[in-house]
């Protein structure tokens, strides 16, 4: 299986268990993800999901570029870009915090689904970064709607997109995307983050993230996710993407 969903105390959580490949999302971790959503929707027992990735080099690099290189046109790019938009979406509106456990570098596509997440802990030594502009594309799973809602500066959020490059977590922290770091253990990270954020009830941790969503207009949000989409597909089929892929591709297989 290439992810696995389990309970730690009262939180549901999501490990992408892809480590030879640094936990690269393919679809079957886009079901996975989906089937995580709709429990976080409907099991009222659960006070958190949290998202990490197996091992302690990658919380998630992002899409699997040799699964979804074969994806060639904006069509054949959209049906792969538009489900897991829309599986992030209904992970932003789950009625629980959600917490992105940040073990190892977090890029591209693994950058916008931490990103997509209400918090996000980080190893100190771990790196994050948009780097869809260096493969030619931009982000296309909403990642850069959900980065500018998630940092105070508009600027900072604008500059990161396009320097399109991973920064360090200390960085990170100083901008105010990772909202803790840590050292030693994922393990103890985890039960740190159960300790420090899912401290409440469970009816008190739902109704603050209620609050959380009146602050956000989903209609609005979606519709800006849908033309992030739309921007990344339409430079996804160009030959400037399908070179630099291929490139990084050449350069693993010597
Ligand atoms: C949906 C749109 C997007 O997400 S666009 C962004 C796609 N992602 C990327 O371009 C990131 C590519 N990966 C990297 O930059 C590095 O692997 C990072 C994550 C920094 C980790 O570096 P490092 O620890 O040195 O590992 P490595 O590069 O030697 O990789 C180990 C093996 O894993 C593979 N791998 C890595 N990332 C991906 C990926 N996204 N898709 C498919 N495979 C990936 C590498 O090819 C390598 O495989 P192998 O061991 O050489 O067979």
């Amino acid at each position: 299986m290439s992810y696995s969903i389990s309970t730690i105390h009262n939180c549901l959580l999501f490990t992408i268990q892809r480590e030879e490949r640094r936990n690269a999302i393919d679809f079957d971790v886009m079901e996975g993800l989906r089937e995580f959503a709709l429990r976080l929707h409907e099991d009222t027992r659960i006070s958190a999901g949290i998202i990490t990735g197996s091992g302690n080099q990658a919380f998630c690099s992002g899409g699997d570029l040799q699964v979804f290189h074969a994806l060639e046109t904006e069509a054949e790019a959209r049906s792969m870009l538009q489900p897991m938009s829309e599986i992030l979406v209904q992970l932003a509106i789950v009625p629980v915090p959600t917490i992105a456990l940040v073990n190892g570098h977090a890029v591209g596509g693994g950058c916008e689904i931490a990103t997509m997440c209400d918090f996000r802990v980080m190893h100190e030594t771990a790196k994050a970064g948009f780097i869809q502009g260096s493969l030619a594309i931009t982000t296309g799973w909403g990642g850069a709607t959900y980065l500018f809602d998630k940092l105070a500066d508009p600027q900072k959020a604008f500059k990161v997109l396009l320097e399109a490059k991973p920064y360090d977590a200390k960085t990170l922290h100083a901008i105010g995307w990772a909202n803790d770091l840590y050292t030693g253990e994922k393990e103890e990270a985890l039960e740190r983050i159960v300790r420090q954020y899912v401290s409440s009830h469970p009816s008190v941790m739902r109704a603050y993230k209620s609050r959380r969503l009146d602050q956000l207009n989903i209609q609005t949000l979606k519709g800006q996710i849908e033309r992030e989409v739309n921007d990344c597909a339409r430079l996804w089929e160009q030959p400037a993407h399908h070179e630099a892929v291929a490139k990084f591709l050449s350069k693993k297989s010597k």
